[in-house]
């Protein structure tokens, strides 16, 4: 794999110079007479407006060329050949597998004929959960999925759940249990019945603590109330997974595994078996709609030059923020309310993928890399911490993402959305001098964002927009020399807990604040 430091490019260094001189967005709008229909592009359903950043034409020009002399081309082909790119684990990463129709020609048929089989499989089971034709063991038909599964195997289903509310069956619901905190799944069984429930073990390794511990607590519930021995067998339980052997030696029956490939990451696996709950809430038409607008961005990406590639540009104007600019902070709002769970979604796909600093090489990272995503809805935000964003200290690129249209609301609270949207990213670019003695109102303006707009919250679009995140922090990565896709950083924390878990674990090894912590834990539990 192509190693890559950012910082030996000499462009890198002429970035830096050219950003000192950066003029203000507004400036650059007078010297730019073009500039909102140069920086506005259009793929897959979705309309991008650059044009509100602190970049000029010119020093997007030098990004490009910045881009032009990394190997991100390079890894882009390999990403869709399934070279494996993530090279710390040896894996491919073919996640654009899973929602290839057939176009990208690069994937091969062998990946393809696995993913179709898959997918099938899954799509077939789903479809008898929601025809009712799939049977608990006293003969009624499933009405509660329980998804449970954690981080990637949680927070991408979740999004795409609550975010297609308009087109979920009317009397199947999902429940998502990600939590080790047994408060939640507590609650939560206390409302369903067992004998119409299934529970969904969603995890790729088959390992995972806390996805363990929700599953024997749900089929303890289950076993109880259903009174049957080998529930892990029963029609009351699927695993979705790439472990089928786990899974299997756990007890649940083969036919009831829906697999899905090692060379999915847990963060891009929403379009494989873990989507089984997506799929039993708004049916095969329209899961495949979400993966055609996947799909279609990925063409977009995989083939658009990189001046007019959306991801690309995103990533470098990103890049452009973080490294040059000092932005170390990415806001993204979208106004609409069921777009509620992005940026959560979005920490996990950026924060564990690019937040990183050691190099593919094995070397240090000696420039910045992966920023600090975080976000809420807007309007909701403009009431909380929009006033740091207008007039505090620190400058917070913002990513608007808004719906030109919204068959659940009306006229008049849509139109009042958007222009908020509107108003606020104007506001934050264009600011306003206090009147004199009343520094207080003072709006410095100069403040960057991008407008991501779609016609309508639809699966396609949706499926579009979370492609263009997941290669936008692709290119990132690239373009700072990481490998995006693995998550060694999680591993201590995990590896801690299971050191201390035991009662009698002994704590020599830890420092004092840690013992006396684990002391006063150990007298309560
Ligand atoms: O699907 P699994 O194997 O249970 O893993 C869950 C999550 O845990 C992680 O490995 C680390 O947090 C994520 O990358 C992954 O999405």
């Amino acid at each position: 794999m192509l190693d890559f430091r950012p910082e030996l490019n000499a462009i890198w260094a002429q970035l830096q110079i050219t950003a000192a001189d950066t003029p203000e967005i507004a400036a650059l709008f007078q010297q730019e007479p073009q500039r909102v229909s140069d920086l506005t592009l259009e793929a897959a359903g979705l309309r991008v407006d650059l044009s509100k950043n602190k970049v000029s034409q010119q020093q997007l020009k030098l990004l490009l060329e910045f881009a032009a002399q990394s190997p991100l081309s390079y890894h882009r082909s390999a990403l869709f050949e399934g070279k494996p790119i993530n090279s710390s684990e040896n894996r491919a990463v073919l996640h654009p597998a899973l929602r290839d129709f057939g176009e990208i020609t690069a994937l091969t048929s062998g990946y393809r004929d696995t993913v179709y089989e898959q997918r099938a499989r899954m799509l077939t089971a789903a479809e008898q959960i929601r025809s009712g034709e799939w049977l608990g063991h006293t003969g009624k038909p499933i009405t509660d999925i329980i998804n449970i599964g954690i981080g990637g195997s949680d927070l991408g289903p979740k999004l795409v759940y609550e975010a297609l509310r308009e087109f979920r069956h009317n009397t199947l619901t999902v429940h998502f249990i990600s939590n080790v905190d047994g408060a939640e799944i507590y609650s939560l069984l206390k409302t369903l019945n067992p004998e119409t429930t299934l529970v969904a073990i969603a995890s790729k390794t088959f390992t995972t603590q806390e996805t363990l511990l929700n599953a024997k607590t749900a089929l303890a519930w289950l076993r109880q109330g259903l009174d049957i021995e080998q529930v892990e067998a029963s029609s009351h339980v699927v695993a979705l997974t790439a472990s089928a052997a786990n899974a299997v030696s756990y007890g649940v029956a083969p036919e009831r595994v829906l697999p899905f490939e090692e060379w999915v990451g847990g963060r891009y696996s929403l379009w494989s078996s873990i989507g089984f709950g997506i799929a039993c809430a708004v049916g095969g038409e329209a899961f495949s709609e979400l993966l055609q607008g996947a799909h279609a961005l990925d063409k977009h990406f995989a083939e658009a030059p990189l001046d007019q590639n959306i991801p690309v540009l995103m990533a470098l104007i990103g890049i452009w923020n973080i490294n040059f600019l000092g932005y170390p902070t990415q806001a993204v709002i979208p106004y609409c309310e069921r777009l509620g769970l992005l940026s959560a979604y979005l920490q996990q796909l950026d924060m564990e993928s690019n937040g990183k600093s050691t190099l593919r090489d094995n070397t240090r990272a000696n420039t910045a890399t992966g920023p600090i995503v975080w976000g809420q809805t807007g309007t909701n935000g403009q009431h909380a911490f929009f006033q740091l964003m207008h007039q505090g200290t620190h400058t917070i690129p913002v990513e608007f993402i808004g719906a030109l249209q919204d068959t659940l609301s009306d006229a008049t609270h849509h139109r009042t959305l958007l222009v908020n949207m509107i108003a606020q990213a104007s506001a934050l670019m264009s600011g306003k001098p206090a009147p004199d003695g009343e520094a207080y109102r003072d709006y410095p303006g100069d403040k960057p964002s991008t407008m991501i707009l779609i016609e309508q919250l639809t699966p396609a679009s949706l499926g579009a927009l979370i492609a263009l995140y997941e290669h936008k922090v692709f290119v990132q990565g690239s373009l700072w020399g990481i490998n995006s896709f693995d998550q060694w950083g999680v591993e201590l924390g995990k590896k801690l807990t299971n050191e201390l878990l035991p009662k009698e674990a002994d704590l020599k090894a830890f420092d004092e604040s840690t013992r006396a912590l684990m002391g006063l834990v150990n007298t309560r539990l």
